[in-house]
């Protein structure tokens, strides 16, 4: 893999009018060229239908960077190297054109054929654009070719497969970037470092002393707009099957002999494959769902999620998911990972938790304070840092303990960092970097995993709405707990010390 810091490329966008691209892609790109990691040597054609000219496209590109950066500098050199093509995905003859432009900006850029085609559009036209991409020479060039997917990587295993077969006619896997922007954000890079830069945590990373994990991403925004995509996803394969699974799999797995794409990916394939697989009878002792009914986000009152708009008003989609994950191999044999995801809830969170077991004798029982089981605990969003919970003794005569924090914050940026992740993996696509990436057996997996779940779930509905807007989710999710003799650590409480 070739290394340079400032690569030279051209991207194609395809979707360049959307939300997507507005609100992540043109600030993350903006970045990147602030901070001199993409170098004068970058043009981008945006594509989609609106007959936009070159100077509307600038005028909202700049638009976005000024939106997410009020100070932005050297914009309007920045904004000269977007190009808009008016181009329809589904016309084949459009695709002509936009080679002519690629292939004229390719000379005018000396790009050297290098290419990224970034696809943020609905999935149904992802296997469309791919096919032309090649079959009208697009791809045709002496330099590197990318393919960036967006997500969802098909709706289930049979037609991520077909979605897959689709794009593999025209693209090798290691061409293919399939993003899952979690594996952007800056703390669950940090799982790795943490887990194998430490004395201290590997020894004790395994069911010896480890007595579960809690990974919880709760939202407080509803659906917004995109009701029409959600009511066919749920959140059980909106977050779930990709950025859940992902974070279980980069703290569960071994580690890897070296740090590169196909060793890491392959430590996470063999977490993924040793996933016990949850079917049948089994779904509702392992996974609950919930849907929020209205109620209130920061003392606002907030509809329920079959009053939104586009949403059927008898809606059984999960807005809501917890559950328990039994990886069965040697290392986590009878250690329950739990997951929680939701829309709608008391606090916009994701954190990692890891509990780790009491010791054998608590000496310090007569004292009628119990001691509190360890901690650590990662901070992902929005506040970024690393939290060890652990047991000191009180100040003063007595012995009596107290819990005290050793923490870390990493000072983020962007608050809610999914700009940054976007930074990152698109620095990582154009450096040639995949391991931040999915790769297909591990879509293939997850979905495979999930699809047990959501087949059982589709052919029995529950009486929604169980959950109100604003708390944390069903009392069931509490329950899937209780009777491990565990419960949901709140996350409200574990805020990472600034200090
Ligand atoms: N928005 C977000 O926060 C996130 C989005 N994603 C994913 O990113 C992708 C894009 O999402 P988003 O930006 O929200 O979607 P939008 O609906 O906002 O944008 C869709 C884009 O596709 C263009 N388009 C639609 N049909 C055609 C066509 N036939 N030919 C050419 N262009 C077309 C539209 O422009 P026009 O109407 O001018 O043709 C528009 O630019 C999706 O896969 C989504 O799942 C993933 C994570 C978060
Ligand atoms: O992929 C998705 O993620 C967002 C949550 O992302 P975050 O970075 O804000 O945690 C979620 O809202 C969306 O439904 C889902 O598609």
């Amino acid at each position: 893999m070739q290394r340079t810091e400032t690569p030279k490329s051209l991207f194609m966008l395809f979707g360049a009018t959307g939300d997507l691209a507005k609100r992540k892609l043109f600030p993350s790109l903006y970045n990147l060229y602030r901070k001199g990691k993409l170098s004068e040597r970058f043009a981008v054609i945006g594509t989609a239908r609106r007959g936009w000219t070159d100077e509307v496209f600038r005028n909202h590109v700049k638009d976005s960077v000024l939106s997410a950066n009020k100070h932005a500098e050297r914009i309007e050199e920045f904004a000269s190297h977007f190009y808009y093509q008016p181009h329809d995905v589904t016309d084949s003859d459009s695709y002509i054109q936009l080679k002519q432009l690629a292939d004229e900006l390719d000379g005018k850029y000396q790009l050297e054929g290098n290419r990224i085609f970034y696809l943020a559009m609905a999935p149904e036209y992802f296997g469309t654009i791919s096919d032309h991409l090649k079959s009208d020479g697009l791809t045709d060039t002496k330099g590197f070719k990318r393919l960036v997917i967006e997500k969802p990587f098909g709706h289930n295993l049979e037609t991520a497969k077909a979605l897959n077969n689709q794009i593999r006619k025209s693209f090798s896997e290691s061409q293919i970037y399939r993003i899952d922007h979690y594996l952007g954000k800056a703390m669950v890079q940090n799982i790795e470092v943490i887990r194998f830069a430490n004395a201290l945590f590997e020894p004790l990373w395994n069911n010896r002393y480890i007595s579960n994990i809690q990974i919880t991403s709760s939202e407080m925004l509803g659906v917004e707009e995109r009701a029409r995509y959600y009511e066919t996803s749920g959140a059980l394969r909106d977050m779930v099957q990709n950025h859940m699974l992902q974070m279980v799999a980069l703290l569960a797995m071994e580690p890897p002999i070296s740090l590169t794409t196909n060793e890491i990916r392959s430590e996470k394939v063999r977490v993924l494959r040793a996933l016990r697989t949850i079917e049948g009878e089994d779904v509702p002792e392992y996974f609950v769902r919930g849907q929020y009914g209205p109620g209130k986000i920061n003392g606002k009152k907030v509809p329920g999620y079959r009053e939104e708009l586009n949403v059927a008003p008898d809606s059984n989609t999960e807005t809501y998911v917890a559950g328990k994950l039994m990886i069965d191999n040697f290392r986590w044999a009878g250690v329950p990972f739990y997951i929680r995801t939701g829309k709608r809830m008391a606090a916009k969170s994701t954190k990692i938790v890891v509990q780790f077991k009491d010791i054998p004798m608590n000496l310090y029982y007569n004292t009628n304070h119990d001691l509190h089981p360890n901690l650590l605990v990662i901070h992902i969003q929005p506040e970024e840092g690393i939290t060890l919970h652990l047991n000191a003794k009180k100040p003063g005569q007595h012995m009596e303990t107290t819990p005290v924090q050793l923490s870390f914050a990493n000072s983020s940026k962007n608050g809610i960092n999914t700009p940054e992740a976007y930074e990152k993996l698109i620095h990582d696509c154009l450096l040639g970097d995949a391991t931040n990436f999915t790769h297909w057996d591990e879509v293939a997996l997850s979905w495979s995993f999930v699809d047990k779940i959501s087949q059982v779930w589709e052919n029995k509905a529950i009486s929604f709405p169980n959950y109100e807007a604003g708390t944390m989710g069903p009392k069931s999710a509490d329950e899937l707990l209780e009777k491990d003799g565990f419960f949901w650590w709140p996350v409200e409480d574990l805020e990472v010390c600034n200090c």
